[in-house]
């Protein structure tokens, strides 16, 4: 990242004005890449330029000082006849610099006066926007009198997502300029809008072009006054229905939030700019961006976003990374099994454009799993349409269904994501060892199996890893990526470059039974189970869970995955079924507490969802509208007598702490292992793949914030009321951190000493 110093700014500017009479200043804010996003932006006006994509730079504070003298400037010097604001190597700008809101020295800047000022400028001032204009970059284009842009410009005000609202005057000059319902929703979802096609009519130039269009006046009608232009100035566009037509959008945004404060406080202040002048509507604004900026969501979500970058520079405690390690190109992959798992699979493949041979055991699976992915795809080609895009999926070089493993002979990477069976998977990965190219990689699409057993079928061990996908595997945006003992770096390269091509967060775990997120789940879901037979009800602490902000609880979640998937697991792990030894009592397991609940379900043939019953009834077999069971109920009852539970009321403080903290328990015990490099990837997991709120900062995160005293001295509590638990435990990890202070959860690595253990 480097920062241009004022003379070149002025360098640039004077070159310029000496060509053509016109004024550039160079709007300096952030470095970023190039990313894609698909849809049209209202308020691109009649003309793009065509020019090469470059970066830009960061510089806040010398940036808005910058623009307020060149402004000055320009306004005083009679030979200047108007000023365009654009970005510096082919970006416009990302918006301020995130990590300056929880930084209290930069509290102070304000964007908005100077909005306003280029706004009042009595010279035309154009923003010329290449790459993006996002946040205040792109508030900055709303004060001007004129925006271009490049076709392949990226507008939004994302703000939302790092739980604020646009505080520049964004909020009251974007409703006037492209109407309530746009400004909306741009501004509650913080999408990012790309032009795809350009509009009939529009006119593509090249940069140096842009000075002879204001010289020819096509776009600076000379005379023309400043006022029409000025967003502030304007109305903002009437609806025939607005009352209703706001009220509908609250209740649709507040549906959307799941307890995140920044969609609402958007709302209210676009509702503002409807029912105010433009003046009180700011102030309205700033009250609301005050709320944000103060509130624990924004530092969370915040939080989250630095994580999710964080996690992309990946480490082994054998010295493995990021740095060192160069991913393969994969040029053709395959998908071995067509259960759920791997049709979602194929189709996130087919939706990156990467060539896939799809393979089943036989005909009459292959052909139940032809059918299942051309639905997915035909969906998800209806859902790219509307973004002006295409998905080619019926050509055979691009998708190849077959039962043959010979036709895997020139694939570069296969996903193989059959049954959760050791047995079968090792099968698996000897005879590809034998079929596949040397340089080919075999990835275990697997939630806990043993990624070195899998390998040690192969003669390639190094080029073995397991890649988690959650389910639907083409919507959920995690991808766990675990390395057993042999893995190359190369490998966990290539793996990590496949998520990012697939548009997923990879992630790099180590190799342990649940690997990093599933391992955090079975406390919480065993937590859950004992809830119910001391007292509680599903329906109950499924509440307080979606209450905490996750999008289903625990027991809703279970019927949707299918109870019957962990009834086979456990099977497999002897804790029920045949192999259960006699005389095992029913409760106890390895001399610990277990619950037979979820069996005894499994064993009235109630898989959830599926079957039309589970821990709750549906309307039948495939239902998805949960109520709640009196027959469940009933049953609880029995149970309880059976086993000689008392049953007591439960509240909502213990059935979130119980939850909660078993699940950050196990994190601290996965840090301290070295399973995960650090808190940051727990929660990307956890935000990524298990609907934990990213308001609340991923479960790690909300621990520091909860306080790790607090967490050590609850689990305290319930272990003592539960000493056949272990996952109440408190981890040694969360001990050690407590008695050195609580230190803040970036220092938390430093704690450990293993030789590596930073990120
Ligand atoms: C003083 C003004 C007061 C108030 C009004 C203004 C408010 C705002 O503007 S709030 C900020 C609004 N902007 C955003 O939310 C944009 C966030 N960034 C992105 O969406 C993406 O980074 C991108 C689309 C701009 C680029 O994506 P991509 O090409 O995939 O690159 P990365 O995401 O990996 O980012 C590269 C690198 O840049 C860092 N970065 C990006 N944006 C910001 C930012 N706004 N602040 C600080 N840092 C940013 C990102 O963390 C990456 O850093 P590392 O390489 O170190 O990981």
């Amino acid at each position: 990242m480097s920062i241009h110093t004022h003379t070149h700014i002025y360098k640039l500017a004077s070159k310029l004005h000496v060509q053509s009479g016109y004024t550039v200043i160079f709007f300096k804010y952030l470095i970023c890449k190039n990313t894609i996003y698909t849809f049209i932006v209202p308020f691109l006006i009649s003309m793009l330029i065509l020019c090469q994509p470059h970066l830009l730079l960061v510089s806040v504070e010398i940036f808005l000082q910058a623009l307020e003298d060149g402004l000055k400037r320009a306004d005083a010097d009679p030979s200047v006849k108007a000023v365009m604001i654009c970005g510096e190597n082919g970006k416009f700008s990302a918006g301020a610099d995130i990590k300056g809101f929880s930084s209290p020295k930069r509290r102070g800047i304000a964007l908005g006066p100077i909005v306003s000022l280029i706004e009042r400028s009595e010279k035309p001032v154009v923003a010329a926007i290449e790459g993006v204009a996002l946040g205040g970059g792109l508030e900055v284009a709303l004060g001007c009198h004129y925006r271009i842009a490049h076709v392949k410009a990226r507008m939004g005000l994302p703000e939302v997502t790092i739980g604020l609202l646009p505080g520049a005057e964004g909020t009251q000059r974007l409703p006037r300029l492209v109407g309530v319902p746009a400004a909306l929703d741009m501004i509650t979802t913080g999408k990012v809008l790309c032009l795809v096609i350009p509009p009939k009519g529009v006119k593509i130039c090249s940069l140096p072009d842009v000075d002879a269009l204001f010289c020819n006046s096509i776009f600076l009608p000379p005379g023309q006054p400043l006022g029409p232009r000025r967003l502030s100035l304007k109305p903002v566009p009437k609806l025939p229905n607005m009352e209703a037509f706001l009220s509908e959008a609250l209740v649709k945004v507040k549906k959307q939030a799941h307890g995140c404060l920044a969609p609402e406080l958007c709302f209210q202040a676009v509702k503002a700019a409807t029912e105010q002048p433009f003046a009180d509507g700011v102030r309205r604004e700033q009250e609301l961006f005050n709320v944000l900026l103060t509130s624990g969501q924004a530092q969370a979500l915040q939080y989250a976003f630095f994580a999710e970058r964080a996690v992309q520079k990946w480490t082994t405690p054998s010295g493995a990374s990021w740095k060192s390690a160069s991913p393969q190109p994969i040029h053709k992959a395959a998908v071995i099994g067509l259960g759920t798992m791997g049709r979602g699979i194929v189709t996130s493949l087919v939706k990156a454009k990467i060539p896939v041979v799809a393979l089943e055991q036989d005909l009459e699976y292959l052909n139940m799993g032809r059918k299942a992915v051309m639905f997915l795809l035909e969906r998800e080609a209806m859902k790219m349409e509307q973004g002006a895009q295409t998905l080619d999926f019926h050509n055979p070089a691009r998708l190849q269904f077959t039962v043959d493993f010979d036709v895997l002979r020139d694939v570069d990477l296969v996903i193989e994501a059959v049954f959760e069976n050791m047995a079968l998977k090792k099968e698996i990965f000897h005879k590809l060892s034998r079929i596949c190219k040397p340089g080919a990689f075999l990835c275990t699409n697997t939630s806990a199996l043993n990624i070195n057993e899998i390998a040690s079928a192969t003669s390639r061990p190094q080029q073995v890893i397991g890649t988690h996908f959650f389910s639907p595997a083409h919507v959920m945006k995690l991808l766990e990526i675990i390395y057993g003992h042999h893995t190359s770096p190369t490998t966990i390269a290539t793996a990590m470059q496949l998520a990012k091509v697939l548009k997923k967060v990879g992630v790099v775990v180590g190799n342990c039974f649940g690997f990093a997120g599933n391992r955090m789940m079975f406390p919480y879901a065993q937590q859950a189970v004992f809830l119910l037979e001391e007292g509680s009800r599903p329906e109950a602490v499924d509440q307080v869970i979606e209450d905490f902000g996750f999008r289903i609880g625990p027991f809703r979640m279970s019927d949707l995955a299918g109870l019957d998937v962990g009834w086979r697991s456990r099977k497999g792990q002897g804790l029920t079924g045949p192999s259960l030894p006699p005389g095992t009592p029913a409760r106890q397991r390895h001399g610990h507490r277990y619950s037979p609940l979820p069996d005894l379900l499994c064993e009235n043939g109630r898989f959830g969802q599926k079957t039309g019953k589970g821990w709750y009834q549906y309307e039948k077999a495939g239902g998805r509208t949960a109520k709640p069971d009196p027959w469940l109920h009933s049953f609880l009852s029995q149970y309880r007598d059976t086993h000689r539970i008392k049953t007591r009321f439960i509240d909502q403080e213990e059935i979130l702490e119980r939850c909660l903290f078993s699940l950050i328990n196990e994190g601290f015990d996965i840090l301290a292992e070295g399973i995960a490099s650090g808190p940051e990837h727990l929660d990307v997991i956890y935000i990524n793949g298990y609907g934990w709120p990213k308001h609340r900062g991923g479960p790690m995160f909300y621990a520091s914030t909860v306080g790790l005293s607090r967490i050590l001295a609850k689990l305290q509590k319930y272990s003592e009321a539960h000493p056949d638990v272990p996952g109440l435990q408190p981890s040694a990890f969360l001990k050690k951190l407590v008695a050195m202070g609580n230190p803040p959860l970036k220092e938390w690595m430093s704690y450990l000493s293993r030789p590596n253990n930073k990120l």
